[in-house]
């Protein structure tokens, strides 16, 4: 059987150098690109890549896909950065190119995926819930991708539920001091030399508290979603926004 053929695009970076040995490593993939920051995308045609791995940064992602989308590559893309106008424009070039796959996973880890999962099932059982998300420091984007995402599961189930808004008797307080606010649920970023990407819901009812907490020790945790990411996406066109769709769990 052929090998998928897969290229990384950031694969000097701190997860991209991680995939690029994974996809190595993987017996039915084969590593045709491995691109960083200035390298010729035209690279991609040219080795007929047919998935890309997208991991740059959030003022990249929007380019690379556009030329992924003209050219019909498939991609799983783990960048962070995705608002609705960002969403709207993927979904005008998907619309060009119909038998393309493009696969955002706000985390590729199962234990993350999880934890958004465990999240959206406890929220509308408990009066509050709070997101703190705790990554490394060199991270340029806060709240993260994932927190961001697990704030939204949290709010919709809520909506659905029709749970009043969390009790918060605040009066004043300094700027920041009671974190972002993500579709109404409040999100806490840390930033800590010694860690990698570590979250925490906290969800508190009459008597009692329930702490859903996930770390990430290593990007390896990161790998077996995105070889996942990559298998499946050539055989599913459109948009799939969440791992967990690819994981039986939607
Ligand atoms: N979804 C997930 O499970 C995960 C997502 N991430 C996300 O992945 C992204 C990358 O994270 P890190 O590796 O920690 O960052 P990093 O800064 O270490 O790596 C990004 C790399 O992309 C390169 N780059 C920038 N523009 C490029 C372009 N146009 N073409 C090719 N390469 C380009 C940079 O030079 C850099 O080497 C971030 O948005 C991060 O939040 C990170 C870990 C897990
Ligand atoms: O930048 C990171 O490191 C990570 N980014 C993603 C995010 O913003 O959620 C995924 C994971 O948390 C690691």
């Amino acid at each position: 059987m052929s090998k998928l053929r897969v290229a990384v695009l950031g694969a000097k970076g701190r997860i991209g150098s991680e995939a690029v040995r994974a996809v190595e490593a993987a017996e039915d993939m084969e590593l045709v690109a491995a691109l960083g920051r200035g390298d010729e995308l035209e690279t991609l045609a040219v080795t007929g890549a047919q998935v890309v791995v997208e991991l740059t940064t959030p003022d990249s992602v929007m380019g690379n896909l556009e030329y992924c989308l003209e050219h019909g590559i498939h991609a799983v893309v783990g960048t962070t950065g995705w608002t609705e106008e960002r969403l709207t424009q993927l979904k005008d070039w998907l619309a060009a190119s119909p038998e393309t796959g493009v696969l955002i996973a706000p985390n590729f880890s199962i234990g993350a995926v999880l934890t958004m999962k465990f999240a959206q099932l406890a929220a509308p059982w408990f009066e509050s819930v709070e997101v703190i998300e705790l990554h490394h420091p060199k991270k340029v984007d806060a709240p993260s991708g994932t927190a961001t995402r697990t704030a939204q599961l949290i709010a919709e189930a809520r909506r659905q539920a029709d749970s009043p808004p969390a009790p918060d008797a605040t009066a004043t307080a300094l700027d920041g001091a009671r974190g972002a606010t993500v579709d109404g649920v409040p999100v806490h970023s840390v930033r800590l030399r010694g860690l990698l990407a570590h979250q925490e819901v906290l969800l508190g009812g009459e008597g009692e508290t329930l702490t859903i907490r996930h770390d990430s020790l290593h990007h390896s945790s990161f790998m077996p979603g995105i070889l996942l990411g990559a298998r499946r996406v050539v055989t599913t066109p459109g948009l799939t926004f969440g791992l967990e769709h690819f994981l039986g769990m939607s």
